[in-house]
Order: structure tokens, then sequence, then C-alpha cells
């Protein structure tokens, strides 16, 4: 009866305050029209007591001028190493050795072999990235003249690949005695007949001498009709081979990681703190390594100031990546002792257990942003590593400040990684993904880090599990970077240069998610479905 009072006395809703009037929208300003909030406002909130990943934040759009395809992916690794392709390779002995290294290189990222091998097997896989040349097979399984044919049938059967370089000694570096490929081996009955009998001696072959281009050794092989083209040196010695079958793949790599002067691939290694990880970095940078990965889970230890000290002393040359961290005191003082870039992330990978073992990390979005913003006042990039899962977690992971991203188990299963494929009962293909840190790659080779051999001991740290198999780097890679453009064109930003100048000024917008809304931006409300990642 009151309201009905109310209302007939006046006839206003008094209930209710009233409405502010609206404003004239060509007034309207671009304070007024800022919807979200900055990442400052999200990350250094004084009522916010919360880490956040990637996953609890999205980011709005914004205004695009520009196709998907002008999108400049350009950023740098370290203060000296830039990329085309800001994606890293993880230093884990089922990711990065020399194979996925160069694959990575040619890609536009970089690759970081890792540390589970001996000093010298590790300056080895640094060796064959610096060595490699588009279309050389620089290491072709070679055969002694003394292998019978049915010993070369069991080797071709577990190769794929029918034509071998016979060498005196059967290893590559020695001198070329001939060829066996399929037409010398077909027909020949007796199969316990020896290669020395069958095989196109080197007289008859088309050789060429070492230091030939690319260019001019397909042209001999194309002019000759030979299958293969060996490349010797003055004396004989067998130094590499090109396959006419490999013509077709010569494709030019034009965001290659390259060294502007020598045009060798550019490579990265993984090295300890311990006392004999000096001697490992001697050997990695005679080997010709770019960049050296102190691989620790927490990088603020005076073992690892004192090893950023000594490389940037004895080789000042040598880019230098510390870590991991995630607060800005840590990060402080490694880039104080010289650091060239941080490696942040703590207990967040897909692998890692140290979280629930150690009680120690940080939600990986927080301490992206955190770090990233401290270390940009020194003008020293960072590496956001773990964690990611997708091509919008590496648009998270540059919009919060990382110069680049590290995967590990996003890249583990593609063909490039060490380790061989396979089949699970349900018949998918599978590739094995291990923890640094897990009782498996500890056994392997990182026991001394840990507590050396008189331990008895040994906490994990990581996991070991599968991936699926997900083909070559060369067409996974195109799959991400693509995607990371379609990210960075919604949210208007034209290269990850603009981005983090937007993200500085506050005019990248981000929103937190509910679990409701994390729920919303996946696949809902089917019964069943498939996931394609891409078409080509
Ligand atoms: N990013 C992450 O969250 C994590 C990564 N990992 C990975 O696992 C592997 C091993 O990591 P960590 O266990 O942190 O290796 P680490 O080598 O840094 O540490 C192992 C143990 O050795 C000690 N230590 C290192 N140098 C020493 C020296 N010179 N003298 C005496 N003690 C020394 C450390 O204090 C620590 O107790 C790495 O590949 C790392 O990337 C492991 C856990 C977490
Ligand atoms: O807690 C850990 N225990 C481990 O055993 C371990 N092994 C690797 N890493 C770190 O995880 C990163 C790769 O993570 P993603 O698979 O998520 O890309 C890597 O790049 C490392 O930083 C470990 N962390
Ligand atoms: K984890």
């Amino acid at each position: 009866m009151a309201a009905a009072t109310n209302g007939a006395t006046n006839g206003k809703d008094r209930s209710r305050s009233p409405r502010k009037e609206l404003k004239d929208p060509s007034k309207l300003t671009e304070k007024d029209l800022q919807d979200g909030f900055s990442a400052q406002e999200i990350f250094n909130s004084n009522t916010n007591m919360s880490g956040y990943t990637y996953d609890d934040l999205i980011c709005l759009p914004g205004h695009i001028n520009f196709g998907v395809h002008d999108v400049c992916l350009s950023s740098r690794f370290s203060r000296k190493i830039h990329l085309k392709t800001p994606i890293v390779s993880s230093p884990m002995d089922t990711v990065t050795e020399s194979n996925m290294a160069i694959a990575m290189a040619l890609e536009g990222g970089i690759g970081v072999i890792h540390t589970n091998l001996s000093i010298e097997a590790q300056a080895n896989e640094v060796a064959r990235v610096k060595k490699y040349k588009a279309g050389f097979i620089l290491d072709p399984v070679c055969v002694p003249p003394t292998m019978t044919l049915e010993q070369l049938d069991t080797l071709k059967s577990k190769l794929g690949f029918t034509g071998f370089p016979v060498t005196e000694s059967g290893h590559m570096g020695a001198k070329l005695l001939g060829l066996v490929t399929k037409r010398d081996t077909d027909f020949i009955q007796d199969r316990q007949t020896r290669l020395s009998a069958i095989m196109t001696p080197v007289k008859d072959l088309v050789t060429a001498e070492e230091g030939i281009e690319l260019q001019t050794a397909n042209q001999l092989l194309q002019k000759s009709k030979k299958g293969k083209l060996p490349i010797l040196t003055k004396g004989g010695l067998l130094v590499a081979l090109v396959a006419r079958t490999d013509i077709k793949k010569n494709v030019e790599f034009p965001n290659a990681t390259k060294d502007p002067n020598n045009k060798q691939l550019l490579v990265a290694a993984a090295i300890g703190t311990r006392q004999n990880d000096q001697d490992r970095v001697k050997a990695l940078v005679a080997a010709g390594v770019d960049a050296v990965i102190i691989d620790s889970s927490q990088g603020d230890s005076v073992f690892q100031h004192q090893m950023v000290k000594w490389i940037k002393t004895t080789f000042p040359n040598v880019q230098v990546v510390a870590g991991n961290v995630v607060t800005k005191q840590q990060a402080k003082h490694l880039i104080e002792c010289g650091a060239d870039a941080l490696r942040v992330g703590m207990g967040i990978g897909s692998i890692c257990t140290t979280q629930e073992v150690c009680a120690c990390g940080r939600a990986q979005a927080s301490a992206v942003y955190n770090v990233a913003k401290l270390a940009a006042l020194y003008d020293v990039p960072i590496l956001a590593d773990g964690g990611i899962s997708s091509p919008g977690h590496i648009v998270k992971a540059l919009s919060l400040g990382a110069g680049a991203a590290m995967c590990g188990s996003l890249l583990a299963g593609t063909s490039e990684t060490p380790g061989e494929y396979f089949y699970s009962e349900d018949g998918k293909r599978l590739k094995r993904y291990r923890g640094m840190g897990s009782i498996d790659a500890m056994k392997k080779g990182s026991d001394d880090r840990y507590f050396g051999t008189t331990s008895a001991i040994k906490v994990a740290q990581g996991v070991s599990g599968t991936v699926q198999d997900k083909g070559s780097i060369h067409r996974y890679i195109p799959y991400l970077t693509q995607g990371l453009r379609h990210g960075m064109q919604d949210i208007g930003a034209q290269s990850v240069q603009q981005l983090q100048s937007m993200l500085q000024a506050g005019q990248l917008r981000f929103e937190l998610r509910s679990a409701a809304a994390q729920r919303e931006g996946g696949v809902h409300g089917l019964h069943s479905f498939e996931r394609k990642l891409f078409d080509s």
C-alpha cells in the first residue's frame, strides 16, 4: 500500500537512487571505453594475495588495422640473440638434442641441448648443429667393405634407406671406397657376398670436393642422374653426402636463427653449477655454443652466482641464461651477476612435482609478469619456461612481458625429439617425455647433481610419462606461429615490441576468469568431438 502511495504521490520510484545522466557518446573518452584491467592492476593490486596462471587470465581484444600475415613475431632470447620465432625447446633429454636444435633454429627459434650427457657427447651435439648445412648430410651411415649383404639387409630394414657409402673403416670421415645402392645389391643371390665385391667403386662415381655450394651440388646430381653425391676432401676422405631425394626438400628457411657472419645456425646448451661444469662450458664453447643455460630449479644460489660471473669473465661473448627464478629479488641478484637472460618458472611444468614436494614455486603468469617487469629495467629478456600447452599460452606469455616461450611437453612427441615412437594398447603412436628431476632422468645421468653417489635417497621432483606423436617440427612450429599471429592480431598488436609497449602503457587489457568462464572458454555441451589442430 505504501509503495502505491509513493508512486501515486509524485510519480517517481524513490526506492532507486537517481540515474546518472548518460554521457553524450561523442564525449566518451578513451578511459570511458577501457574495459578490463591492466596487468599492473591485476598482478600488483594491494588486496590481491593470489598468484595467477595463464588460464586464470584472458586478453581482451583490441582494434585490428593490419592483416594476420603482417604480424611480426621477432623477439629476443637474450641480450644479444634475436629470434624470428619466439619459441625455445627445453633442455630435457626427451626434447632437445642436435636434431631438435637444428629444426628449431631452421624455424626461427632455438634449441637448448640438455646436460644429461657426458661433456664430450654434449659438445658433439652442439658441434652437429654448428656444422649443419641445409641439404648436406654430414653424418651419413657408412658401412665397411667387409660387411656382408645379409648384414646390409638388416641395416636397411632398420634404417629404412637403401644407399650407403662404403668407407675404409666403415665410418664417416674415412677414405671413401665406393657406394652400395639398391641397383648393386638387389639381384645377388648369395647374401654372404661382401660389399667390396659388388659396390660401385669410387672411380666410377661422380663426386665433388669439399666447399661446393648446395646449388652446384644439386646441379651436378641432376646432370649425372645419380642418386647420391659424395663430398670428399682433396685426400679422398668422405665429409658429406648430398642425396637426390633431398633436392625437393631443400626448401629455404627464411626465418632461420643464424650467425650473420658465418651463416651457422645458433644453438644453446644447458649446464649445472658443479665444479666440473666449468670443463663442460669450455668444451661447449670450443664446439661453438652461442648461449649457455644454467639449469636449476632455484637459480638464486651462490653456486649459480659464481658460475655466471665466471662464464662472463672467461667467455664474455657467450650469452648466459640464468635461472630458474620466479621473484624480482632472485632476478635482480642474477642480473647483477651478469646474466644476459633469465629463465622463469618453478614447479609449473607439465611433468613438474616441485611445488608438491618442496612447497616452493609460483603461479606462472604472476612469475612471468613480475620478473619480466623487473628485468626490463635492465633491458634483460626473460624466457617463460614451462606450463605452455597451446599457442594461446604463448600469446599470454608474450603479453606478460616474456621475450620467448620455452616449451617441453608442447614440443615433445615431434619426430625431431630423441627417442623412438611406440604404440599404446589402443593403437596411439607415442614417445616418452620425462622431467629432468624424475627418477628415470636422474638415474640416467644427473645423479651427481643431486646428492652425489653416496646419497641413499633420491627425491624425485618430476614424473615420467608419454605424449602423442605430433609429426615434424617443420609442420608443428608453423601451426604454433600462425596461432600466435592470430592472437596478436586479435589483441591489435602488430609486433611483439608493440605488444610489450602496450603492456607497459597499461593499454593491454585483461580480465580474470572465473571457473565457469574457463569452462565456457573450452569446448562444452557436446556429446563427443574430435580436435584437429591444423590443416595444410
Ligand atoms: N623449472 C622447474 O620448476 C624445475 C626444474 N627442474 C629441472 O630438473 C633438473 C635439476 O634441477 P635442480 O634439482 O634444481 O638442479 P641443481 O643442480 O640446481 O640442484 C641440485 C642440488 O645440487 C645442489 N648444488 C648445485 N650446485 C652445487 C655446488 N656447486 N655445490 C654444492 N651443491 C650444489 C643444489 O643446491 C641442489 O640441492 C634441471 O634440469 C631443472 O631444469 C627440477 C625441478 C623444478
Ligand atoms: O619440477 C620440475 N621437475 C622436473 O623434473 C623437471 N624437468 C624439467 N622441468 C621444467 O619444466 C619445463 C618444461 O615444462 P612443460 O612440459 O610444461 O613445457 C622445463 O623447461 C623445465 O624448466 C622440470 N620441473
Ligand atoms: K606442475
